[in-house]
C-alpha cells in the first residue's frame, strides 16, 4: 500500500490543473460538499441505530424499541436518499460544466495558436485530443469523481465509526487488513498497466477507421479494400486478445476479493462472537462493527478501481491543459496602433528576410522589396519553391519576419492589432475552402453578420447566383464536407464570393493553377474582374489575363526578386520571365 500512495499523487498531479475549473462554480460545489456530508453522514448513522435496535430492542426483548429505531432508520434512510440523489445531480452537472468549459476553453485556444504551431502537430492528433480525452474525462467525471469523494468520505467516517465502537475490533481488523489488501493491491496495478495496452490498440484501431473511411475513394480506386479490411481485422484481433487477457486476469481478481474478505470476514466474526461472549462486546456493538467494516471494505475497493480510472483522467487532461499552456508565437503588440481610417490600401516589403527554421536557417525569402500603392495589382511569379506563398502568408503575419519589415498602410504589422491587420485582406486560396455548411453560410464565413440581401449581391459578383438558382434549396442547399458536391470553379466563384463579402482593401489572391475548362475559366475571370475592382491586389498569378492587367509584375527566384516590370516589358527583355511565361501561365 505504501508504495501506491507514494505514487499516485504524482501521477494524479495533472488533475488539479481542473481545480479552476471546478471553483468557477462554488454554489454548485458547496452544494455538492453539502448532499455529500448529508449523505455519508445518514448512511454512516444507520448501522448505530442498527446496533441500538440489537441491544435495546432484540437483546432487551422489548418490541416498542425495535419500532422506535425502525423509524429512526426509516428517516435516516430517507434523509440519506434525498441526499444521495441530489449529490449525484449536482456533480454530475459540475463534471459536465467543468468538460464543457474545458473543450471549449481547449477550441479557443488552438484557433490562436499560430501557424507554426499547425505546421509541426498533427490536426487529426489535436482533434483527438479534443474528441477522445475529453471523451475520457467525461466518462469518468460523473461517475468516477463522485464515487471517489464518496468512497474516502465512507472510509474515513466508517473507521472512525469503527474505532468509537470497538477499539480491540479495529486494532484487530488492522493487523488482519494487510492480507487481503496487498495481495489485491498488486493484481490491481498489473490491471492498470493492461487496460492501458487495449486502450493503445483501441486508440490505434479507430485512427486507421477514420483514416480509411476518409480515403475511401482512393481505396477502391487502388483496389485496396481487401488488404484493409486484413489489416483492420488484424489489429481488431490484436484488441480482442488484449481484452480478454485483461478480463481473465480481472476475473482472477473479482475470485480473490470475494475468497480472501470472506475468509477474513469469517475470522473477524470469530474474533467478535469471542470478545461478545467474554463480555467486552455487546452483541448490538459486533453487529454496527461489522456493517462499518463492510462499508469500509467496499468503499476501499471502490477506491482502488477508480483510482485506474483517475489515472486515464489526469492523462487526458495532461493532454488537454498542454495546449493550453502553448502560447502563441504570434501575438498582438503591447500597444497596438490604429491603422488609417478610411484604409489606403497599400503595402510595403522592405528588405524582407524570413526562413521557416528561424534566422539561422536558410531563406526563403532574402531580401524582399517592393510596394503597391492604392488599387493597383501586383502580380508575383515565379517557378515552384521561389517563396511567392510565403510572401502571402508573411503579409498577414501568419509567421514573424527575421529581417527588413512590412508595411500595410504606412505601419508596421508588427504594431498593429492582429485583429485589424488581417481585417485589412480578404484572402482567396488556390484550394479554396468550402466549410461542410450551406452555401450562404460558406459566403457569410467573409463576413458573419451580413444580411441576406449583402449575401446575395456578393453571390451574383461572383456568378455564384446562377449555379444557386439550379441547387433544390438554393442557399440553403448543404454542399457537403469539403464542398464535395460542387465542381471547382464552383467552388472558386464560391470562395470569390466570400471575399467579396468582406469588402477588405487589400485582395490577396492565390490562383489555381490548374486550369478549368473553358467556360469555368471564363466565369471565374469575370468574378475576379469583379473582386478586383477598386481594390489593392496582390496575386500568384497562373493565368495570362491576370499578368497582363497587373501593373507590375515581380519575378521570383530562390527568394529574391530578380526582375520586374510589365508583361510587355519583361516579355520585350527575353529571359527568365520570358521562359516562364512560355511553361506556366495560362490563357483563358
Ligand atoms: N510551412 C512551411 N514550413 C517549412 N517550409 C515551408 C513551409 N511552407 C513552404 N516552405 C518552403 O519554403 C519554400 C517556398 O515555398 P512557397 O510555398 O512560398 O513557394 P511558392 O513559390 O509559393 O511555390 P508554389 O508555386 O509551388 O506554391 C519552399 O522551399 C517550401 O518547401
Amino acid at each position: 500500500m505504501v508504495p501506491e500512495t507514494s505514487v499516485e499523487p504524482r501521477r494524479l498531479r495533472p488533475l488539479r490543473r481542473l481545480v479552476p475549473f471546478i471553483l468557477a462554480y462554488p454554489v454548485r460545489l458547496t452544494l455538492t460538499v453539502l448532499f455529500l456530508l448529508t449523505s455519508a453522514i445518514s448512511s454512516l448513522a444507520i448501522p448505530a441505530a442498527l446496533g441500538g435496535a440489537i441491544d435495546e430492542g432484540f437483546v432487551a426483548q422489548n418490541l416498542e424499541n425495535v419500532g422506535r429505531y425502525g423509524w429512526l432508520i426509516v428517516t435516516i434512510a430517507a434523509i440519506m436518499a434525498i441526499a444521495s440523489g441530489a449529490r449525484f445531480y449536482f456533480i454530475s452537472v459540475i463534471g459536465e460544466r467543468v468538460l464543457a468549459d474545458l473543450r471549449q476553453a481547449v477550441f479557443s485556444h488552438l484557433l490562436r495558436l499560430d501557424a507554426k504551431y499547425f505546421d509541426t502537430n498533427r490536426i487529426g492528433e489535436l482533434t483527438s485530443r479534443l474528441n477522445g480525452d475529453v471523451a475520457v474525462i467525461r466518462g469518468a467525471v460523473g461517475s468516477s469523481f463522485s464515487l471517489a469523494l464518496r468512497s474516502l468520505v465512507t472510509i474515513i467516517g466508517a473507521l472512525v465509526m469503527m474505532i468509537l465502537t470497538s477499539p480491540v475490533l479495529t486494532l484487530a481488523v488492522v493487523i488482519a487488513l494487510p492480507a487481503v489488501l496487498v495481495p489485491v493491491m498488486a493484481f490491481s496495478r498489473r490491471l492498470r498497466g493492461m487496460s492501458r495496452k487495449t486502450q493503445d490498440a483501441l486508440a490505434d484501431l479507430s485512427a486507421m477507421a477514420t483514416e480509411m473511411l476518409g480515403a475511401n475513394r482512393t481505396v477502391k480506386a487502388f483496389t485496396q479494400e481487401g488488404v484493409q479490411s486484413r489489416l483492420y481485422d488484424e489489429r481488431s484481433e490484436a484488441s480482442y486478445r488484449a481484452e480478454t487477457r485483461r478480463l481473465a486476469a480481472r476475473s482472477i481478481m473479482v475470485a480473490m476479493v470475494i475468497f480472501l474478505g470472506t475468509a477474513a470476514l469469517v475470522g473477524l466474526v470469530w474474533w467478535g462472537a469471542r470478545s461478545v461472549f467474554e463480555g467486552s462486546v455487546s452483541a448490538g456493538q459486533l453487529a454496527q462493527f461489522l456493517v462499518y467494516a463492510l462499508m469500509a471494505a467496499g468503499a476501499l475497493t471502490n477506491v482502488s478501481e477508480v483510482l485506474g480510472t483517475l489515472q486515464m483522467v489526469a492523462g487526458s487532461t495532461e493532454r488537454l491543459t498542454e495546449i493550453l499552456d502553448t502560447t502563441p508565437r504570434i501575438q498582438d503588440p503591447k500597444k497596438p496602433l490604429p491603422l488609417p481610417q478610411p484604409p489606403l490600401g497599400t503595402v510595403e516589403f522592405d528588405n524582407v528576410t524570413f526562413s521557416y527554421d528561424g534566422p539561422e536557417g536558410e531563406p526563403v525569402l532574402d531580401g524582399i522589396s517592393f510596394s503597391v500603392a492604392r488599387g493597383q495589382t501586383v502580380a508575383l511569379v515565379g517557378p515552384s519553391g521561389s517563396g511567392k506563398s510565403t510572401a502571402l502568408s508573411l503579409l498577414q503575419r501568419f509567421y514573424d519576419i527575421d529581417g527588413g519589415s512590412i508595411r500595410v498602410d504606412g505601419l508596421d504589422i508588427r504594431d498593429v492589432a492582429l485583429h485589424d491587420l488581417r481585417s485589412r485582406f480578404a484572402y482567396v486560396e488556390q484550394e479554396p475552402i468550402i466549410f461542410a455548411g450551406t452555401i450562404e453560410e460558406n459566403i457569410l464565413f467573409g463576413k458573419p453578420d451580413a444580411g441576406r440581401d449583402e449575401v446575395i449581391a456578393a453571390a451574383r459578383a461572383a456568378l455564384v447566383d446562377d449555379f444557386v438558382a439550379d441547387l433544390p434549396l438554393g442557399y440553403d442547399t448543404v454542399v457537403g464536407e469539403r464542398g464535395v458536391m460542387l465542381s471547382g470553379g464552383q467552388k472558386q466563384r464560391l470562395a470569390i464570393a466570400r471575399a467579396i463579402l468582406r469588402n477588405a482593401p487589400i485582395l490577396l489572391l492565390d490562383e489555381a493553377t490548374s486550369a478549368l475548362d473553358a467556360q469555368s475559366e471564363h466565369l471565374v475571370q469575370l468574378a475576379l474582374e469583379h473582386l478586383m475592382a477598386g481594390r489593392t491586389t496582390l496575386v500568384i498569378a497562373h493565368r495570362l489575363a491576370t499578368i497582363r492587367d497587373a501593373s507590375t509584375i515581380l519575378v521570383l527566384e530562390g527568394g529574391r526578386i530578380i526582375d520586374q516590370g510589365s508583361h510587355d516589358q519583361l516579355v520585350g527583355k527575353g529571359g527568365r520571365y520570358a521562359e516562364l511565361a512560355k511553361l506556366q501561365f495560362r490563357t483563358a
